[in-house]
């Protein structure tokens, strides 16, 4: 091994579906010991990113390619990064670090950046090969892979595979047929929420053992690849009623199921003292979690949808609407109908108002 070999940073790939638990994975990482002195690059749809505020709480090296998806429509952008974080870290702008991770977006297909980051001289001179971690969602994983080809995509070019949501009763025929698509690679079942990193990553995939992995394929994607399925994202000035947006959640999951990819959100709830972070997986509505405090200066709910073939302008109005007339409505205002709890959606967990709903979501 030459002295310049040597110094090549370890580099790791994370992918995965959307919502399959990437970022859960990613802060589990960064918050351990063997990822210290790590970068990140997160690539996220849309233009407000929700992980790296996340993230950043982690990590003082993030860096974030917001806008576009890795795989086809910003791989410049991705050299772009690197440049501009070894010259920063060269400079002593940042601090230095001594690997580097890649999120990508749930909806790429990671074989182009794979080849960017072999092809690239900055990259193939200043980083040692790829190693792609690949996150599963235990639950979704298996239909998600029938429909999606970039999930297939995701699967075959992994080097370790974590199958993610085993605490929420994990699909057991998911297992073979991860085998079927990419026999080589490790598997691995996981609670990423509880399970101590190391039993997560096993030892192939703890930093520093990274050297020395795979070769891929060239790419054959196409931008279009992406065409039906959209990111928006939505800021919200106004503190949210928790109520109407439970009831309004269900209401949009229950009518547009499947076409709803991905909601993540950090929100201002009325009352709360922190801000919420929500997040749904195709029909999956995952527990909110109570953060103690926002990121930033910055207290505007945000929520990033990532939807297919779905106007987004039409979930924006009909989420002002519903939580304009929830709130003129109010507690005493009688105008609305009781919903049952389980329709009102789980999250509410107790009968609710329900504010009149727009024609659009009603199914
Ligand atoms: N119970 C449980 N929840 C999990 C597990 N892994 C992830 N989650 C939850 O799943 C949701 C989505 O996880 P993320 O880490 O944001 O998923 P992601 O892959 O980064 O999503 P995108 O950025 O949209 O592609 C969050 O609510 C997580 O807390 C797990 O193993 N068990």
């Amino acid at each position: 091994m030459t002295g310049r070999t040597a110094e090549r940073l370890p580099v790791v790939v994370l992918t995965g579906f959307l919502g399959s638990g990437k970022t859960t994975l990613l802060s589990r990482m960064l918050a351990s010991p063997d990822f210290a002195d790590s970068a990140v690059i997160i690539n996220e749809l849309g233009d407000v990113g929700i992980d790296q505020d996340l993230v950043r709480m982690t990590s003082e090296t993030v860096m974030v390619m917001p806008g576009g998806c890795v795989c086809c429509s910003i791989r410049g952008d991705v050299e772009r990064a690197l440049q501009r974080l070894f010259d920063d870290r060269d400079a002593g702008r940042i601090p230095p670090f001594r690997r580097l991770v890649i999120e990508t977006t749930g909806i790429a297909d990671p074989q182009p950046l794979l080849v960017t980051l072999r092809v690239n001289p900055l990259a193939a001179s200043r980083l040692a090969p790829a190693m792609v971690v690949t996150v599963v969602d235990g639950i979704l994983g298996r239909d998600t892979l029938a429909t999606e080809v970039e999930a297939a995509s995701q699967v075959a070019a992994a080097d370790a595979i974590v199958v993610s949501k085993r605490d929420l009763g994990q699909d057991e025929a998911l297992m073979p047929v991860l085998g079927d698509l990419n026999p080589w690679a490790g598997r691995r079942s996981a609670n990423l929420l509880a399970d101590p990193l190391g039993a997560i990553l096993d030892g192939e995939c703890r930093a520093g053992a990274f050297l020395g992995h795979f070769a891929c394929q060239p790419s054959t994607i196409s931008s279009s690849r992406h065409g039906d399925i959209r990111s928006h994202c939505l800021v919200l000035d106004e503190a949210l009623d928790w109520t109407a947006f439970g009831v309004w959640m269900s209401m949009l999951l229950h009518r547009h199921g499947r076409n709803i990819l991905r909601v993540k959100g950090l929100l201002n709830i009325e009352g709360a003292s922190g801000p919420v972070a929500f997040h749904s997986a195709q029909h999956v509505v995952h527990p909110p979690q109570h953060l103690t405090a926002w990121p930033g200066d910055d207290r505007r709910g945000r929520i990033v949808f990532i939807v297919r073939k779905i106007e987004p302008a039409l979930i924006e109005q009909s989420l002002k609407l519903f939580d304009a007339t929830a709130k003129v409505t109010g507690d005493g205002g009688g105008r609305g109908g009781y919903l049952p709890a389980a329709a009102g959606g789980s999250i509410a967990g107790r009968p609710v108002r329900r504010p009149t709903a727009p024609r659009w979501l009603k199914g």
